[in-house]
């Protein structure tokens, strides 16, 4: 078995919506390894906080107690200005490739914009766009064009190509072909396997889909109701259900606690009736 050095590492992190005198804690004491090249699920039914813990991560939400290193920094409470400068290796993919790309610019600027940001020179950043262009499978040519103008699943290889330009060392990818039909799925999954053969990056892949996650990730962690009731080392290759559902999660649980016990049966039933749906 390959063992993997901890890029980002989140221990016992807690994060509370609402107000001081309303408060709701959405993630309870959530502790998660993610390697170097190693792609990490996170599934878990509608409203279990993937999303949330995606957000804590890079920075969108704060954290009421615990703490989140990444290289071995602790990145918890960043100031604005070293949360930008981290931009650079934390990126983000989102599910809607029609609302995360902005429809008034073309697609050159919109995967230049990072790089200007960074002050990278105009001939370097456009060296960069094209060559990131190519490595998602599109012609140079598409940089004059808008977002409106392509499907789906080209959008969402633009959204790729730009979190990929400043060669980020981890992806956020919050169900990045939720949005997409089976067929553009299977091509955007395929890349995204083809990018981390190529680059090492590492992927934090949330999806509530079971069947996307067993085909690109290393390991998946179940998120049930704010806790995380389990993490399975499963392989790119394990495609059999049985194998997830009753040998590994189900049946041969060790765990003492028997709340925890019964959530992590809840949350097996819950994503494989969402995965038969
Ligand atoms: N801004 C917010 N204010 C208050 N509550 C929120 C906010 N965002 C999310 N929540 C709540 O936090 C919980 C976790 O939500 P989160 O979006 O992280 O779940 P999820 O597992 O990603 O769900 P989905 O698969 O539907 O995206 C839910 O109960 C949700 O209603």
């Amino acid at each position: 078995m390959t063992h993997f050095e901890p890029l980002l590492r989140a221990e016992n992190v807690v994060v509370e919506y609402g107000s001081r005198r309303n408060t709701k804690r959405v993630l309870h004491e959530v502790s998660l390894d993610v390697g170097d090249g190693e792609c990490v699920g996170l599934v878990g039914e509608s409203g279990s906080g993937k999303s949330t813990l995606g957000k804590a991560i890079l920075g969108l939400v704060p954290v009421a107690s615990g703490s989140i290193t990444f290289d071995g920094r602790d990145i918890t409470r960043l100031s604005g200005r070293a949360r930008r400068q981290l931009a650079a290796d934390i990126q983000v993919v989102f599910q809607d490739p029609y609302g995360s790309l902005n429809p008034m610019m073309t697609i050159g600027e919109i995967l230049a914009e990072p790089l200007s940001a960074a002050g990278t020179s105009r001939a370097e950043a456009r060296r960069t766009v094209g060559e990131m262009l190519e490595r998602v499978n599109l012609p140079g040519s598409v940089t004059d064009r808008y977002p409106s103008e392509f499907s789906g699943g080209q959008r969402q290889r633009i959204a790729i190509a730009r979190a990929l330009v400043r060669k980020p060392r981890l992806i956020i990818c919050d169900e990045p072909v939720s949005a997409l039909d089976l067929t553009t799925q299977a091509t955007v999954l395929d890349l995204l396997i083809e990018l981390q053969r190529d680059t090492g990056v590492s992927y934090l892949f949330v999806s509530h889909d079971l069947g996307v996650v067993r085909r690109i990730c290393h390991r998946v962690a179940v998120m049930f109701r704010g806790n995380l009731v389990e993490i399975g080392d499963g392989e790119r290759v394990t495609r059999d259900p049985q194998h997830l559902y009753s040998q590994r999660l189900l049946a041969a649980s060790p765990v003492a606690d028997p709340v925890l016990q019964a959530e992590r049966r809840e949350a097996w039933l819950a994503l494989r009736a969402a995965d038969e749906r």
